[in-house]
């Protein structure tokens, strides 16, 4: 049936399909898997010539390339997820030799009379399936029908058949291999902003925490040089917070700090706002405003959200209740500001308001 020269011109297409391969993308691999069976199909006068691949565990398979001759049917859609216990023959030969090679159906063993009623519902009269196996491991396999004609394969047929096989096998396993490597680069990044967001959030209230301001402070400072727009800090200190713990426990006192990162987040609601826990009972929020008065008002809108919390603190000789002081400071950085120096400015200021706070009795806010 294979003269010299369709001989010569399926060896041509196959190398020249090889060399599309080494370098080919996903896409274009699929397209010369399919070139690859259409040309194999014609090179032997078939009807059917496809590739299925075995699940992970070997134990079912998915037709998942299809070439049909002119005028025959397709059979890809209904081949899907077919079990090691519907074909039992096939998949055990496959599995053992890498190959099925039949050259009258009817002659196969009472062994394969799932496959014989399976091959007589495609009118199927000869059949060659030739492994796909890369790494020592049976991915799949590529076969070719012959359709109400009998046919006996030749040793050149399951030579050109091994060699469309080996090339097909080291296709899928490169691209399995890329998809591996995809799949590793996703984990590695799902992992690392993992990291990244456990890093800059504080464990306890959940808030980021003064790593996250440090950054926070170095981008919003060099955002409002750039734009010229003005900046503000507070910090917001529990009042008496020793006391809490003495008289409620360490427990208690957690579930405050929470409770009042959670209320301070609430209110500052802008997505130019920004809530960080300082450290142990103290806590900064960085406004970008363009007005003290704005920030200001801000900071009161806080002093009276906590007290309306109304966590007990019966020891606390400011009120009966937890209250917080407040330091602020705003500054207008100028654009040949340095920024390091800002950043330290806005703290050192926002500081004294805060220890100034303190000093003129708690519960209140000292604006710089
Ligand atoms: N429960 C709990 N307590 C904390 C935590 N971090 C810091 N503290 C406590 O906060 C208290 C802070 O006490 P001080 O610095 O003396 O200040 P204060 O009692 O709040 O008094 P003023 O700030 O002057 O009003 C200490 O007792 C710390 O143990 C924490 O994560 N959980």
């Amino acid at each position: 049936m294979c003269t010299h020269n369709n001989h010569r011109s399926f060896d041509q297409l196959l190398s020249q399909l090889s060399t599309r391969l080494i370098n080919s993308e996903s896409a274009e691999t699929q397209d010369c898997i399919a070139e690859a069976i259409a040309a194999f199909g014609s090179y032997v006068d078939a009807d059917r010539c496809y590739v299925f691949e075995f699940s992970d565990t070997m134990t079912s398979m998915s037709n998942t390339h299809e070439w049909v001759r002119d005028g025959l049917s397709a059979h890809i859609d209904d081949l899907q997820g077919i079990t090691e216990e519907e074909l039992p023959y096939f998949f055990n030969l496959m599995k053992n030799t890498f190959r099925f090679i039949v050259h009258d159906v009817r002659t196969l063993p009472e062994a394969a009379r799932n496959e014989k009623l399976e091959f007589e519902r495609e009118d199927i009269c000869s059949v060659v399936c030739i492994g796909l196996v890369a790494n020592q491991k049976l991915l799949g396999f590529v076969g070719c029908d012959m359709v109400h004609k009998r046919y006996h394969w030749t040793d050149d047929d399951v030579r050109h058949l091994s060699l469309v096989a080996d090339m097909i096998a080291n296709s899928l396993e490169r691209q399995r291999t890329y998809q591996q490597l995809i799949d590793t680069q996703r984990q590695l990044k799902e992992a690392n902003s993992k990291l990244q967001a456990l890093a800059t959030r504080d464990g306890l209230t959940g808030i980021p925490n003064r790593r996250a301001l440090d950054e926070k402070l170095l981008e919003e400072v060099r955002r409002a040089k750039r734009q010229g727009t003005g900046l503000a800090i507070l910090l917001i200190d529990i009042d008496h917070f020793k006391a809490f713990n003495d008289t409620y426990g360490h427990l208690k006192g957690d579930e405050a700090l929470k409770q009042v990162a959670t209320c301070l987040d609430a209110v500052m609601q802008r997505s130019t706002d920004f809530v960080a826990r300082y450290g142990g009972e103290e806590f900064a929020v960085l406004i970008s405003t363009d007005s003290a008065w704005q920030a200001l008002r801000k900071a009161n809108e806080l002093l009276d959200a906590i007290e309306q919390l109304s966590i007990e603190h019966k020891n606390s000789p400011t009120e009966p209740y937890l209250t917080v002081s407040i330091g602020g400071y705003f500054e207008l950085p100028q654009p040949d500001a340095e920024v390091a120096s800002t950043i330290s400015r806005l703290i050192d200021n926002a500081d004294q308001g805060l220890y100034q706070a303190k000093a003129d009795g708690r519960n209140c806010i000292r604006f710089r």
